[in-house]
């Protein structure tokens, strides 16, 4: 039987420039990412979202705009990954390095997919045009996508 794990993903926008966090420990270390992770029972996924920001990056919003919704299946493992992300351009605070990452301010052209999950560089640039993406990617490991679907959309089918 497969079970879905829910998930946030957050990123911080700044006119040119977008927030990534440097992964220290556990899924995804050595990476950079957005901000986020498991939505704890009794928060929204929302919540959750707001929560996982303020933790990890030391910044506080309360304006999350939801831009996508990513599934991701791994070869031989039961759980399927359910991402919702996120993006924000409003918030309060400096970012701040925590135990689990370190924030810093990328130019949106000079993103570093070689240091990323590879999935990233295929949505990335539907995030940075602005518009709303659902899709789903099969990993073998974590370093290869078998297949993967993708499309924007106007609303998310669920
Ligand atoms: C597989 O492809 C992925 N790509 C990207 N860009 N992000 C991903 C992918 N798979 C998962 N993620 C995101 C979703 C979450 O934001 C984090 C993983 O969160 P984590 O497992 O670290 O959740 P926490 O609740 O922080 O975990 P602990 O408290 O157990 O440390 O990666």
């Amino acid at each position: 039987m497969v079970n879905r794990k829910i998930l946030s993903l957050v990123f911080v926008r700044e006119s040119t420039k977008i927030l990534l966090g440097f992964k220290k420990r556990g899924f995804g270390q050595g990476r950079w990412n957005g901000f986020g992770g498991k939505v704890e029972q009794g928060e929204t996924i929302e919540e959750g979202a707001i929560r996982e920001l303020q933790e990890e990056a030391g910044v506080l919003s309360h304006d999350l705009s939801k831009i996508g919704l990513l599934e991701f299946e791994f070869v031989g493992e039961p759980t399927i990954l359910q991402v919702h992300v996120f993006t924000t351009t409003s918030y309060i605070g400096l970012p701040t390095e925590s135990d689990e990452m370190k924030p810093q301010w990328f130019e949106v052209d000079r993103v570093p997919f070689d240091e990323m999950w590879p999935d990233d560089s295929l949505w990335f640039p539907l995030m940075l045009k602005g518009a709303k993406f659902q899709g789903y990617f099969l990993f073998h490991g974590h370093h290869n996508i078998l297949k993967y679907n993708l499309e924007e959309v106007e609303r998310f089918k669920y």
